[in-house]
């Protein structure tokens, strides 16, 4: 159970990664810096990004501004689709190290399952990990199929899948998949990208004095699953992060299971067109 803002998760390679992260897709012009400083001045002590985000120099410029040791810091970056392949991928970690200023990564993933060039992106992400430049590699959007190919064809287990997942897409299958073979699930548009206004979430929020919001995460922690609330607002930043002081009860955590439809906001990753 999750009681502070520094508990993590210990990953399958025995690295920490926060419970609780700040997600930072669609921030710009400034706003991903003031996000990442505000973030890190309310105890947030993991950001994630991606190279197609457009974002990784200012997220960079807001760690520097928040003036905190790299090491206490876990980032997250992403190998966008058409920079996918081995010596492609190598190209593109360095492109996103030097947006980012950092010499270190904490974690790496391929962003989606590129058919027919994942395998290939794996091996350079698993030499990018043997050479020290990360200290953990990791898969976003994967089905469990496609991580029983990556099984098969490599060496190393992602320690990380990182896929949409909120109440109304409880991904129950691939998360015990995941569960079973020791990968972090991680969840990305945790708020269903500000769709807080299921009646559930809203008499949860009354129950409990808190707000939708913080309901939906706090029942990501209880389910232990890592979580990326994306805001640009200090105020929804600050109040995303106080989730620490309450806990679910296990009849109200069955509950917002049972809002599952298997609604999508994003693309299913067996058919996006890449
Ligand atoms: N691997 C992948 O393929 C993907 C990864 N991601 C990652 O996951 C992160 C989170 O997902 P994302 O799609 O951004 O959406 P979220 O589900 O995190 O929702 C973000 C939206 O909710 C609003 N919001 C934030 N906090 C609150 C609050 N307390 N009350 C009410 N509204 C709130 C934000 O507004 P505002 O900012 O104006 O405060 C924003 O409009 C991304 O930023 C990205 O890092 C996302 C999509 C795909
Ligand atoms: O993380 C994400 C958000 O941005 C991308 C598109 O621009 C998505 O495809 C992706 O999954």
């Amino acid at each position: 159970m999750a009681t502070s803002i520094t508990n993590h998760s210990v990953l399958n390679n025995g690295v920490k990664m926060p419970w609780l992260g700040l997600g930072v897709w669609k921030a710009k012009d400034g706003n991903e810096t003031l996000a990442v400083r505000s973030a890190i001045e309310a105890g947030y002590r993991s950001i994630d990004t991606a190279a197609i985000y457009g974002n990784e120099a200012g997220v960079g410029e807001g760690i520097r501004q928040a003036g905190i040791d790299r090491d206490q810091l876990f980032i997250t970056t992403k190998v966008w689709n058409a920079d996918q392949g081995y010596e492609s991928t190598l190209k593109a970690f360095d492109e996103s190290m030097k947006k980012l200023s950092i010499d270190t990564l904490d974690l790496y993933l391929i962003h989606w399952p590129v058919k027919g060039k994942y395998v290939d992106t794996w091996r350079a992400l698993e030499k990018l990990y043997r050479d020290g430049y990360v200290r953990a590699i990791g898969v976003s959007n994967f089905h469990s199929h496609h991580l029983e190919d990556l099984r098969q064809h490599s060496e190393i287990i992602p320690v990380v899948n990182q896929v949409e997942y909120h109440p109304l897409l409880t991904q129950k299958e691939l998360h015990a998949y995941c569960k079973e073979q020791h990968i972090q699930l991680e969840a990305w548009s945790p708020l269903m990208q500000g769709n807080l206004d299921h009646p559930l979430l809203i008499e949860l929020g009354q129950k409990y004095g808190k707000s939708p919001a913080q309901i939906v995460l706090r029942w990501d922690l209880e389910n232990q699953v890592v979580t990326i609330p994306k805001s640009i607002t200090p105020e929804r930043i600050r109040q995303n992060a106080d989730i620490f002081d309450f806990s679910l009860h296990a009849e109200d955590v069955e509950k917002i299971y049972a809002l599952n439809d298997s609604k999508r906001f994003g693309p299913d990753p067996d058919n996006f067109d890449f």
